[in-house]
């Protein structure tokens, strides 16, 4: 995504202040998106200077863009469950963030970054200053079954939403996520109780998973033009 030199500067801000809280051995999520990009380049930068971490990509691009940066890889399965070392932190963007709520998924990534982030032990989330509202206004991106997105269309609809399949900008036809399966944009207008939201969408069958974090993060790392902004939730 094409961003002003002066958004991406903030964002840049925002990744390297969550990056900073790294410790050396963690087990660190590592998120997608712009904002997520420049924790990760930050982090393999620390990882130059001899940081001992292992990261845990949330998507195709995540992964690509930590092996350039050098930083040692696991999967998911190798540090979860039991007697596992689990996620010490994980660091992610997101398209809204509201007292603390999230609406994430412009990426199409939500569903591993949701696995990630509610794994680990501190989950800090990076944007810049347009991301925060005050209610969660945005379409809330859904992955569903192929086969299930008309029989989640229609339960949108009886939500009070309406759906739109999310269609790819250089091929004919949907964006295929990086697990196979669709997405649909789901606007809702203002959100004034996501967590009810969220309980819905997961409860709808066909649904892999919704792009509302409620209840998740624990730090947000706000890039700004003179620098960040970290408020604890
Ligand atoms: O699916 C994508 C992710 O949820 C991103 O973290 C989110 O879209 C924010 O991306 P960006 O930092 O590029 O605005």
């Amino acid at each position: 995504m094409k961003t002003s030199g002066g958004t991406d500067a903030m964002k840049r801000r925002a990744g390297e202040s969550a990056a900073s809280t790294v410790d050396d051995g963690d087990v660190v999520g590592l998120g997608t998106g712009s904002t997520a990009a420049h924790a990760i380049r930050a982090i393999g930068e620390r990882v130059d200077g001899g940081l001992d971490v292992r990261g845990v990509a949330t998507s195709f691009a995540s992964r690509e863009l930590a092996i350039e940066c050098g930083i040692h890889l696991v999967d998911l399965d190798e540090v979860t469950g039991p007697d596992s070392a689990g996620i010490d932190v994980a660091v992610d963007g997101a398209d809204r963030v509201a007292d603390g709520d999230l609406i994430k998924g412009g990426g199409g990534a939500h569903a591993r970054e949701k696995l990630v982030d509610a794994a680990a032990d501190r989950f800090l989330v990076v944007a810049d200053p347009s991301k925060e509202t005050a209610a969660l206004d945005r379409p809330v991106p859904v992955e569903v079954l192929p086969s299930g997105r008309g029989v989640v269309a229609d339960a949108v609809r009886e939500a009070g939403g309406e759906a739109s399949l999310r269609r790819a900008e250089r091929k004919d036809g949907p964006v295929v996520t990086d697990n196979g399966n669709l997405l649909l944009d789901c606007a809702f207008g203002e959100i004034p109780d996501p967590g009810t939201l969220a309980a819905e969408l997961a409860d709808t069958p066909g649904v892999v998973e919704h792009g509302l974090f409620v209840g998740l993060a624990d730090e947000i790392h706000v890039g700004t033009a003179e620098g960040v902004r970290v408020r604890e939730v």
